[in-house]
């Protein structure tokens, strides 16, 4: 009897058969969506001085302690400071300077007053204030304000000598700004894997193209590449290789060199023209899983270069439950992720069907399903064929049935792969 595994055998194999892809020094925009691989300090304090959150008035607060809308303290403007002004006047007493939200903090200053508190230096009241006018070169202050009021201190965002982000920081939007914002134009990273998709089969035929009698147009090709590049994957499909050993060996062997990872689709079953198991005899390891759909599987390192190359099978659905499964958590990791973040997340959901549903004994199923979150519900779409590319279209999560249950009834409640 031929050895059958399981799921997650097949998944451990994979992923103990892969590592991750050597770091390298990207700039912030390429570095999107990277894992870092050291931590990355902060040099100078972040705000880099003393600056403004308002516009307003630097002011000295002794000077404006006592200040009421009956009784403004009168301010005489010795200047303007504007945000990125190098050259600041020193606020004596009895003094202010207008200041601009991220202006420098002037020396002498303890405070900062919004122009709403005053009369914008108008001579009017804070109403007229309010509209903006050209200051007069005396400002009435009508509120007090404590030491630091409207002030953000230097270091108050991040310190000097403190840790920015950590090594294992998924970088995103956030994390890039802070990068730039501490002068950082490139951080080590691992870079996103580069994946080559090639489907199988003299049957196939460009989409866009006229099918001839007997043919299909490859789905796969598009389909995986698109769930590659959904997993952080940098991933181009290659044309569709016919039946033939020497021409996809070849094929392949071209691709091995510019890719991180490789994965074809088709010629893995029993069939007279399963090509793929031929061209990679001795290299790579095919197996049966006991799993549907996604029975036939290949695995292996190939070439000098020992890249990892996934043979799934041909059945779009095989291909992409397959993909979900093994490929991205392999990718994952290759780009540094850990843990949780290989996989897709899971939850429980209770099914909801007019009938019960059955599933082949002694292996576990992924049938296809939408997925309610506020309801806790999923519904199944489509059928369990693996051909049925439409309802996978339709589908937002996988309905895991284990393998010991042959039959699943209305309102049971089951594990769902969430597609995202
Ligand atoms: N006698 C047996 N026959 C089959 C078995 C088996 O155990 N015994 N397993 C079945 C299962 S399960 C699967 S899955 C498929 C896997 O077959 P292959 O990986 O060899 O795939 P092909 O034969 O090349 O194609 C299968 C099917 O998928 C279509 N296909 C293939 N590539 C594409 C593509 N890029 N785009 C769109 N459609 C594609 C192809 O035309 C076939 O219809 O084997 C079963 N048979
Ligand atoms: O197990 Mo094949 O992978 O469905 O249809």
């Amino acid at each position: 009897m031929t050895d059958v595994w399981s799921v997650d055998e097949h998944r451990d194999d994979v992923l103990a058969a892969v590592r991750p892809l050597a770091p390298i020094d990207l700039p912030l925009l390429d570095a999107d969506g990277c894992v870092l691989v050291e931590d990355v300090a902060v040099h100078d304090a972040l705000p880099p001085f003393d600056n403004s959150s308002m516009d307003g008035y630097a002011v000295r607060t002794a000077d404006v302690e006592t200040a009421t809308d009956a009784f403004p303290a009168v301010l005489r403007v010795i200047g303007d400071i504007a945000a990125g002004s190098g050259d600041l006047p020193a606020i004596g007493p009895g003094e202010a300077a207008r200041i601009m939200t991220g202006a420098p903090l002037p020396p002498g200053a303890q405070a900062v007053v919004p122009v709403e508190w005053t009369d914008g230096g108008t001579g009017a009241g804070p109403a007229v204030a309010m509209t903006g006018r050209a200051h007069g070169p005396e400002v009435r202050v009508h509120r007090p304000a404590a030491a630091g009021a409207h002030i953000r201190g230097r270091g108050s965002d991040a310190a000097p000598g403190t840790v920015a982000l950590p090594a294992g920081t998924v970088l995103g939007a956030p994390q890039l700004g802070l990068l730039a914002a501490i002068g950082r134009a490139a951080v080590p990273v691992r870079p996103r894997p580069r994946v080559v998709v090639l489907s199988t089969g003299s049957e196939l035929t460009a989409p866009g193209r006229p099918l001839a009698p007997g043919r299909v147009h490859d789905s796969n090709g598009f389909m995986l590449t698109a769930a590659a590049r959904a997993a952080g994957a940098v991933a181009y499909r290659a044309a569709a290789v016919a039946d033939d050993a020497d021409t996809l060996r070849a094929t392949l062997d071209d691709q091995f060199g510019r890719a991180d990872l490789v994965v074809t689709s088709g010629g893995v079953s029993v069939g007279a023209y399963d090509v793929v198991k031929e061209a990679l005899e001795g290299e790579a390891e095919f197996r049966r899983l006991a799993m549907q759909p996604g029975k036939p599987q290949g695995f292996g390192l190939i070439g000098p270069g020992r890249v990892p190359l996934f043979a799934l099978p041909g059945n779009p659905v095989s291909a992409y439950v397959s993909f979900e499964l093994f490929v991205r958590p392999a990718l994952r990791a290759m780009a540094g992720h850990t843990g949780a973040a290989l996989h897709r997340p899971r939850t429980t959901a209770r099914l909801v069907t007019d009938a019960p549903l059955s599933s082949p004994a002694g292996r576990r199923q992924y049938l296809r399903g939408a997925h309610l979150a506020a309801e806790g519900t999923v519904r199944p779409v489509g059928g369990a064929g693996s051909h049925l590319v439409a309802a996978l279209a339709q589908a937002d999560a996988l309905i895991e049935i284990p393998e010991t249950v042959t039959e699943v009834v209305p309102g049971a409640e089951l594990t769902v792969v969430l597609l995202g």
